[in-house]
Parts: structure tokens; sequence; C-alpha cells
């Protein structure tokens, strides 16, 4: 999952190595001042960084002559043993990961959130000359992927706790990208975790609906409440809460049709389910692998009837990781679940850190 970006994001770490040992490799010559020589590194160990920098007489000159601070802490942090991380080191590596990140998939300004965190995090940095740079460059990345990925999250399973019985949750999104099995998904996850389920298929759209639903549920042995095709999504939904209620049933899984954003009637049916049913949370399911058209469709959606999560399915295809980095940014909304393949099994919480561990770790 998501390998190619990966690749990417370490790309980024070696052409920071790159272009900051070369800058140590050629040392403060077109830096500091004639006449004055660094200071031995074993001597230079001996003071702080502070009175180090402070006593050179490279500094004072340098800050006399009103040379560019940028300068002047190099040739201090060069005296001292240290290499400071300047803007101009980190201008090619940061263009070159703005291009990997766009070629991911990632949208334009999230990728730019991404290097405007990264730089303000790196530029100015002070690092030993021993320290290795990817560790710093792995820090910087680390924030800057967690502060986008992270947006709105909360917790699932404590929301599902919290809320009163039954907890109806509404899955949208368009056409094939795998809404009804991730219900089905869903109502497995639910029950491992003690939650009895009901199906509803508010896809009263396409012919064949229900029957693809009542395989899951039969599948799960779970009930599924259904109408004749062309009959309302909300009233099958509404029935369903109904049929929740008097059996003492958990959560309602309402399904609806696949739909176009561009298609007003049916998003217009997609607020009119809103309306009657009031879920208590709508779920918005695209493919990872969908990457910007995912993150338009989200925000679209949202406009129609407000979502509170998504769901990315497919994520074992997709390599990119577009997506998956982009939703939450772009819509305030947080991604919840990845689909991670056709079993009933391969529904997996979102969990921002543990992406980015396996992104950049
Ligand atoms: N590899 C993989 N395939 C998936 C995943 N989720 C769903 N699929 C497959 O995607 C296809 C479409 O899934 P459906 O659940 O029928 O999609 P849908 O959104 O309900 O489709 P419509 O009812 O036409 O809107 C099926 O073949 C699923 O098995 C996933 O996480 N990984």
């Amino acid at each position: 999952m998501f390998d190619g970006l990966k690749e990417k994001l370490d790309s980024f770490r070696s052409d920071v190595e790159e272009s900051t040992e070369s800058e140590a490799e050629a040392g403060p010559e077109s830096e500091t001042p004639e006449g004055a020589e660094p200071v031995p590194e074993s001597e230079a160990a001996a003071e702080s960084s502070e009175t180090a920098a402070d006593d050179t007489p490279a500094a004072t000159d340098e800050a006399a002559d009103g040379d560019s601070p940028g300068r002047l802490q190099r040739a201090k942090a060069f005296a001292t043993g240290k290499v400071v991380l300047e803007e101009e080191d980190l201008e090619d590596p940061l263009w070159n990961l703005e291009m990997a990140l766009l070629e991911s998939d990632v949208e334009m300004g999230v990728a730019e959130a991404i290097l405007d965190q990264i730089r303000s995090n790196l530029v100015g940095e002070t690092k030993s000359q021993m320290a290795s740079t990817g560790d710093l460059v792995e820090d910087a990345l680390r924030d800057a992927l967690l502060e986008v990925i992270s947006v709105g999250q909360f917790d699932f399973d404590e929301r599902i706790a919290a809320a009163e019985k039954p907890v109806t949750i509404v899955f949208t999104g368009v056409n094939g990208v795998g809404k009804t099995t991730t219900i089905a998904k869903m109502a497995r996850y639910l029950e491992e975790r003690g939650y009895s389920s009901v199906l509803a298929n508010g896809d009263t759209y396409r012919a064949g609906a229900n029957e693809q639903i009542r395989e899951h549920a039969e599948a799960l042995g779970k009930r599924l409440i259904a109408h004749e095709q062309g009959g309302d999504p909300a009233a099958v939904i509404y029935d369903g809460v109904e049929y929740a209620e008097a059996n003492d049933v958990d959560v309602v899984l309402g399904d609806t049709a696949g739909r176009l954003h561009t298609s007003s009637d049916l998003m217009a049916q997609l607020e009119k389910i809103d309306r009657v049913v009031a879920p208590d949370l709508t779920l918005f399911v695209d493919e990872a692998v969908a990457g910007q058209d995912a993150v338009e469709r989200a925000q679209q959606f949202d406009d129609a009837a407000e979502i509170d999560g998504a769901v990315l399915t497919k994520a074992d295809a997709d390599s990119q990781g577009g997506a998956a980095i982009s939703v939450a940014y772009v819509t305030g909304k947080p991604v919840l679940f990845l689909g991670t393949g056709q079993g009933y099994d391969d529904l997996d919480r979102f969990d921002p850190e543990s992406l980015v561990d396996d992104l950049v770790g």
C-alpha cells in the first residue's frame, strides 16, 4: 500500500542529505570572510555554541559588515562543528518533493501545506555535523504529513459506543466504488465489537441492487430491509431505523445508490435522506486509487449532504496515497477507514500515526 509514495518520500530525505553534505564538505570558505580560520571541532566542542559563536572574530566582522544573518549563522555553526540548514540547501529537494507529491496525486493545496510546514521546521535547524540530516528530515516530514492527514480525526469506536442506539450510518458516493461491500465489512467490524446491525438498502435505483446486498446480508447472517426498485430511499432507511428500534438492534447501515455528484436529482435525494432520517453519521465512500477525483467528490458530496468522514476503498491497489493524504485537509472531514481487499475482514481503521510511520519510517 502506497509504496510509490514511500519511495518518493525516501528520495526527499536523501536529496536533503546530499545537498547539505556537499555544503558541509565545501566548508565555509565561500561564506567565511578572509582570515577567519575555522575552529577545529575539538576546541570548539569545549565551548558552548553561543559563547564560541559570539567570540568568533568572523562573526563580529560579518555583523559589522552588515552581511546576512544566514552567512553569520553558518560561520558560527561551522566554528562550533555544526551545520545550519538553510533555505537554499532545501530549495531543490523541496521542489523535487513537490513534484513527487503532485505525481502521487496529492492535491495541490495539500502539497503546499506540507512543503510550508517542512520549510518552517527545517530552515535554520542546526545539526551537529556528526548527526544524521536524515533524522531531521524524517522528523520534519513526519510532522508535516501528520498535520495534514489528521485533520478532523475522531475515534469511531468511541463515537459508536457513546451514541444513543440505534446509531444510523448512511453511506454515500459514486457508482462502483465499494459502498455495498464496505457496508458488509462494517457489519462484520461492528459485530466483532459486540454491536448488532441491520442493513437497509437505500439503493432503490439500480436493478439488481437488492440481490447484491441480500447476498452479503445472508453471508453475514444480517437482516436486510429493502423495498421495490424505484421506491423512496429515505423511506427504506427510515424503516431500517424503526426495525432497529423495535428489535433492539444497535446500528442501521444504510446503502444509497451510486450517483454522480453532477446529478442534481440524485444529490437532492441525498439531502432528503439527510432530512428524513437524520443519520448519526454519513460516510462518504470512494476509491483510494481515484486520487484527486476522490478528493473533489468528497467535497461535493459534503456540500450536498454533510459527511462526517470518509472510507477509502481499494487502498490495497493504491501505490500513490494522494487521496489518503488529501481528503481530510481539503474537506475538514477525516478518513476513518481504509478498504484493503474484497473480504469482509478487509476494513482497517485509518490511523494517521501508523500511516505516517509506514510512509516515513
Ligand atoms: N481490491 C478491493 N476491492 C474492493 C474493495 N472494496 C470493494 N471492492 C470491490 O469493488 C467492486 C465494487 O464494489 P461494490 O460494493 O459493488 O460497489 P458499490 O459502490 O456498492 O457499487 P454501486 O452499487 O454500483 O454504486 C466489487 O467487486 C468489490 O469486491 C477493496 O477495499 N479492495
